[in-house]
């Protein structure tokens, strides 16, 4: 085995990871050190810029994320030196990291931000795809050019956007819940949108202003080399914009939803003809069907834990992500969330010193604002490797600090069936048990308002649409407003709430 080679020995500032976590912490710590090198080791040769950041409101912020090369970001802060290898090791009594060449970086703070891989249904299937970054979003993309079925595991937001944006292709979605978009919605809000799925898509795209994604940045030699090791940085907001997503069909939506149930097996091809069971044709429309059998043969079978049996071309496990401590774990006694992240308190500090985590690969530990919860999410991403260098800065200077702002409320802008979406604080009433009660405004292929109420407080709200209300209803929700005496009058859209309110 070869030896290892120190090469620096000087404690610095080390990041590991070019996402939007690992970027924002090194360039937060460069502005913060400019007479110090930072390293930044990430496993990607792009790196991941925040663009046009700008913040709407007090917690809600848009910005464009731009794949970069890396020789960018060095341009912009000559004190970041990149390094483009996988980190391997983490030796934390030492306070080094070990990359793929052998070489050693001693640091005096170091910041973990590896980001997180799909969590796919079952690894080693060529037939199951999970899309994490751009070499996985263009094989998923391929793989559609020749597809006449596909089916799609999951009920999350990767789930949500494809069966949106695929087109010519017959969609089976299976959700292990009674209705779309568990993890964002409630079933009142999924049947807003499921109409959505079934009318063609004619309408053009809103214009609202949302967190954009461009690779415009990104030269040919940088196509990244890492999609066989899932290395790549996670895509993000509007990542499917320069994708053609189109099957081999002339049809535009096609899509029939199995709900409450789980894939019990995959079967490849020969493996289902001797094991003689039967599928079922794609469910055209309510008439009972499921006697028939489907007569074409496909590539591989997936059969639910509702019995039924549906053949496919390939099958995009879109069931969340596991955090990349692989690497770190070896030797080191981390303390980790029950996702696996690393866990880290109110100073994104890990249990071990000098680690910091930020982004998707960490467990946030502390005890949260009642209106916050981490979700893995671009704008936490950036929020929290923007923090984690100002708490790295404040712990190598001896100061406090206090938590930033942005952790006091839950905010997330996102588009979904060309809706604008926006979820304050807890808007699926997480956590609240069945001490709470909710309000709706709905006005079909318009817009749906839905409040979470406490005790006459305001805890959380999903907007669907061009509602407007997402600075008044931040605010509401930030100052705990006692708002009983409104009642059904806070919705009344014959109200201007923000000439109550702001
Ligand atoms: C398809 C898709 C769509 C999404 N859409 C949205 C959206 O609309 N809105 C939203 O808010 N969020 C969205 N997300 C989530 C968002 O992209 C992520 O939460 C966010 O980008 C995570 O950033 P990160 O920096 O923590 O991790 P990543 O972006 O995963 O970056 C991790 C970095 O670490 C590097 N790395 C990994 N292992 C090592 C190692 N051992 N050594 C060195 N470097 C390593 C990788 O190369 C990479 O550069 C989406 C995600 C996906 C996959
Ligand atoms: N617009 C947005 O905000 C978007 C955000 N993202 C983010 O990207 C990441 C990855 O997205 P997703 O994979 O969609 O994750 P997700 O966490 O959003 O959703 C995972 C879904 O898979 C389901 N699931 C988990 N295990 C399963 C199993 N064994 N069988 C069947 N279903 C199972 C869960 O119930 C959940 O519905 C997430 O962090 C997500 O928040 C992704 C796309 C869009």
């Amino acid at each position: 085995m070869e030896a290892a080679r120190p090469i620096s020995t000087a404690g610095k500032f080390v990041v590991v990871g070019g996402g939007i976590a690992g970027v924002t912490c090194a360039e937060q710590l460069a502005i913060q050190f400019p007479s110090e090198d930072i390293l930044l080791v990430t496993a990607s040769p792009v790196i991941k810029a925040v663009t046009n950041f700008k913040q709407v409101s007090k917690v809600l912020e848009e910005f464009d994320v731009e794949e970069q090369p890396k020789t960018m970001l060095e341009n912009r802060f000559p004190n970041i030196k990149i390094i483009e290898s996988g980190v391997k090791e983490l030796k934390s009594k030492e306070h080094c990291i070990v990359t793929g060449d052998g070489s050693q970086h001693v640091y005096k703070k170091l910041c973990l931000c590896a980001g997180a891989k799909p969590k796919l249904i079952c690894e080693g299937n060529p037939y199951v795809l999970g899309i994490r970054d751009t070499d996985s979003a263009q094989e998923f993309q391929k793989q559609l050019t020749k597809a006449k079925r596909i089916m799609i595991i999951g009920n999350g937001g990767i789930a949500l956007e494809l069966v949106y944006e695929i087109e010519g292709c017959e969609v089976i979605w299976a959700i292990k819940d009674k209705a779309i978009g568990n993890t964002f919605f409630d079933a009142g809000a999924a049947e807003f949108l499921t109409s959505k799925l079934t009318a063609e898509k004619a309408e053009g795209r809103i214009a609202h202003k949302r967190t954009r994604y461009t690779t415009e940045g990104r030269k040919k030699e940088t196509q990244t080399t890492a999609g066989a090791g899932n290395m790549g940085s996670a895509l993000g907001p509007d990542w499917h914009e320069g994708l053609n997503l189109k099957g081999t069909k002339e049809f535009s939506h096609k899509i029939h939803i199995e709900t409450m149930c789980e894939v019990k097996k995959i079967f490849l091809q020969e493996e289902f003809r001797i094991s003689k069971k039967k599928s079922l044709p794609f469910p055209r429309d309510h008439s009972n069907q499921s006697v028939t059998t489907d007569n074409e043969v496909w590539p591989v079978y997936v059969e639910l834990t509702n019995e039924k049996i549906y053949g496919c071309d390939f099958i995009v496990s879109a069931t969340g992500v596991t955090p990349n401590t692989e690497p770190f774990l070896c030797g080191n006694n981390f303390a980790l969330g029950e996702d696996g992240g690393l866990k880290v308190d109110a100073y994104m500090h890990t249990s071990l010193s000098d680690v910091y985590a930020a982004g998707d690969i960490c467990a946030a530990s502390w005890r949260p604002s009642p209106v916050w919860q981490q979700m893995r999410l671009w704008t936490q991403a950036r929020q929290m490797g923007w923090y984690a260098a100002k708490c790295m800065a404040a712990a190598n200077l001896g100061e406090s600090i206090d938590m930033d702002f942005s952790f006091e409320l839950f905010a997330h802008v996102t588009k979904f069936f060309n809706y604008k979406v926006v979820l304050l604080g807890k808007y699926n009433a997480q956590g609240l048990g069945s001490d709470h009660e909710l309000m709706l405004r709905c006005t079909k292929g318009h817009e749906y308002i839905k409040v979470v109420m406490q005790h006459g407080r305001m805890m959380g709200a999903v907007l669907i649409g061009e509602t407007d209300l997402e600075e008044t209803f931040e605010n509401l929700i930030l100052n705990q407003t006692d708002l009983s005496s409104y009642g059904e009058d806070l919705l009344d859209p014959n109200i201007d709430l923000e000439d109550y309110f702001d």
